[in-house]
């Protein structure tokens, strides 16, 4: 029984996606083949050695009421929360599948989201949770932008051992029960600098869509800022835009602005 587990294999078409380096399977799964609870499949197509290699990876599936429901799993192989570079991922993959023109309203995890494909194609603003909760970690910042997300200052951000540090954060007494995504930034004046360890995958990634968006949030309070802001972001893999309304007390209209591109498709048999 074992044996015959092990040589019945099942084939999947997939997709590659990055958003700004933030990279990604994605699998159309509106005819429910792929079964959401094999973690462990997850976690061999997401290895960058023995698998097709990925942050994480999304299923794409029918809803009643919404254009498309969105499913993330980390690359460990368990399902995430919120993934703001995956959520802008998906909504590229849903208008190349024809499923969407330009606009769409989609379900993730944390709720319903807007997103719109701009004009050049590859651009795609998804719209993010409101915020009103921003708490205080010393000199951090600590807040749910759809993922918990830990925010701190830094200088010379470039130099910063961003696994270590933020692996000693995400795992330490505070945080290591439920994990929390590390966000070091840097502010350059112009633009914002950002580097996130990030739970799930256990490592730094090239970025992290729910990451500069609690980044932006939290410098907006940290500077006092109020009124609509739009927040230049640098991310080792590219650029990221983040705009919204803060009055002080709550963010609103949070939009998080980026390339979201195909990389390649292909057939993966496991
Ligand atoms: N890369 C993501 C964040 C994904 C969620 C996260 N790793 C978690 O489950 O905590 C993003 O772009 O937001």
């Amino acid at each position: 029984m074992l044996n015959e587990q092990h040589t019945l294999k099942m084939n999947i078409h997939f997709f590659k996606y990055q958003g700004a380096g933030n990279d990604f399977i994605l699998i159309d799964n509106r005819d429910l083949s792929f079964k959401d609870t094999d973690n462990n499949t997850v976690l061999q197509l997401c290895n960058r050695r023995f698998g097709i290699g990925g942050d994480g990876l999304m299923l794409l599936q029918n809803h009643s009421s919404y254009d498309f429901e969105m499913l993330y799993f980390n690359a460990d192989g368990n399902l995430g929360s919120m993934c703001g570079n995956g959520g802008r991922c998906i909504v590229a993959f849903a208008k190349h599948l024809g499923i969407i023109d330009i606009e769409t309203n989609f379900l993730a995890v944390d709720g319903p989201h807007y997103a719109k494909i701009s004009g050049k194609g590859n651009e795609v603003e998804l719209q993010m949770i409101d915020i009103d909760t921003i708490d205080r970690d010393g000199d951090a910042y600590v807040l749910n932008t759809g993922s918990p997300h830990y925010v701190t200052q830094t200088e010379a951000l470039n130099d910063l051992d961003v696994y270590q540090k933020g692996k000693e954060i995400r795992n330490n007494e505070t945080y290591k029960a439920a994990g929390i995504n590390v966000n070091f930034v840097e502010d350059r004046g112009d633009h914002l600098f950002v580097r996130t360890f990030e739970r799930g995958v256990e490592d730094e990634t090239y970025a992290c869509g729910t990451g500069v968006t609690a980044v932006a949030l939290s410098m907006a309070k940290h500077k006092q800022q109020s009124g609509h802001i739009q927040t230049p972001v640098k991310v080792l893999g590219g650029n990221l835009r983040i705009t919204f309304d803060y009055n002080g007390e709550q963010f609103t209209n949070v939009f998080l602005c980026g390339p979201a591109e195909q990389v390649f498709e292909g057939d993966v048999s496991i």
